[in-house]
């Protein structure tokens, strides 16, 4: 068989069988899509805006501080992302309603949040731990988190469907060690998306939640900066390795893709084989 008979016989089998073509191409692609993040200037926020706007979304990035802001703007734009930035400090309900119409008015609508931001502010026994640092905790990890929810869910229903998730982490499965409160808040998240999932379903609104292990990130830089504690880590771990925040903006973005159409209700350990699963 010549050459060219070959190259036609397999154009015709992918012309055919999209699927072997251009077809696996666009089921990851979000071109068209607009995309919040929260808490996404640094990190997995950012690693999830870059992910996702790599694949064609329009983000929307946001932290607390405008300096921040701006510093994520304009690292995005050198990567040909369309993003707009705001501040928002998720804790706050006028901050959480500035971000959807402002993303509303300047993108036409929404279709994937993903909620990221969260605090710890106590190390220790949980016994020690105060009401404040409770309410705290779980106003910015956990309410926060459902309240942008319920103001999204409209503006995704006019688009005829969504993608929603939440950042928890493996310690809302196996709590660590002198961070209960915190690991509490992130066990709520896996109890949310399951409560969330059925709920959004009949608006065509996927819920899912991504369990991080340890990241490289400002976050868990006492667990990572420290070599001791580092080399206890890694022994818990089949890869022997701390994650990268892209490995988890990956996850997400695939989660938010055509590719994850048949998951909703889902939390997937992105851990290098931590094995702590319930
Ligand atoms: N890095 C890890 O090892 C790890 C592991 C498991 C889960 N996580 C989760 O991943 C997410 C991102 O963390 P990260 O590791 O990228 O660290 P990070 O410090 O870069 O991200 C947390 C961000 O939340 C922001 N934030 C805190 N309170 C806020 C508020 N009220 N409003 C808006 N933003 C607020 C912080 O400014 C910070 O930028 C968090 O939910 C964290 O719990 C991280």
């Amino acid at each position: 068989m010549s050459c060219m008979v070959m190259f036609r016989g397999i154009s015709s089998i992918l012309r055919t069988y999209p699927v072997f073509g251009q077809r696996s191409m666009s089921q990851s692609s979000l071109q068209g899509k607009v995309a919040i993040v929260t808490a996404s200037t640094d990190g997995i926020g950012l690693a999830a805006a870059q992910a996702l706007g790599k694949r064609g979304a329009h983000v929307v990035v946001s932290s607390r501080r405008q300096s921040n802001v701006d510093k994520a703007v304009a690292l995005l734009q050198s990567q040909s992302i369309q993003v707009t930035g705001t501040t928002c400090n998720v804790g706050k309900g006028e901050d959480r309603e500035k971000l959807v119409r402002l993303t509303v008015d300047q993108c036409g609508g929404i279709d994937i949040l993903v909620s990221n931001a969260a605090v710890n502010p106590f190390f220790g026994n949980t016994l020690d731990s105060t009401e404040e640092v409770w309410d705290k905790i779980l106003s910015v990890n956990v309410k926060s988190a459902f309240l942008l929810t319920k103001l999204v869910v409209p503006h995704m229903e006019k688009r005829g469907g969504g993608n929603i998730i939440f950042v928890s982490s493996v310690a809302g499965y196996q709590p660590m060690q002198a961070l209960g409160p915190y690991s509490v808040s992130k066990t709520a998240l896996l109890g949310l998306t399951k409560v969330l999932a059925p709920e959004l379903a009949q608006s065509n609104i996927r819920v899912n939640c991504v369990a991080p292990g340890i990241i490289k990130t400002r976050f868990s830089s006492a667990l990572w900066e420290n070599e001791d504690i580092l080399d206890e880590f890694k022994k818990q771990l089949s890869i022997k390795r701390i994650g990268k925040p892209e490995e988890i903006g990956g996850t997400i973005a695939f989660l938010c893709s055509d590719e994850a159409s048949y998951i909703t209700g889902e939390t997937i350990t992105v851990t290098g084989g931590m094995g702590c699963r319930l």
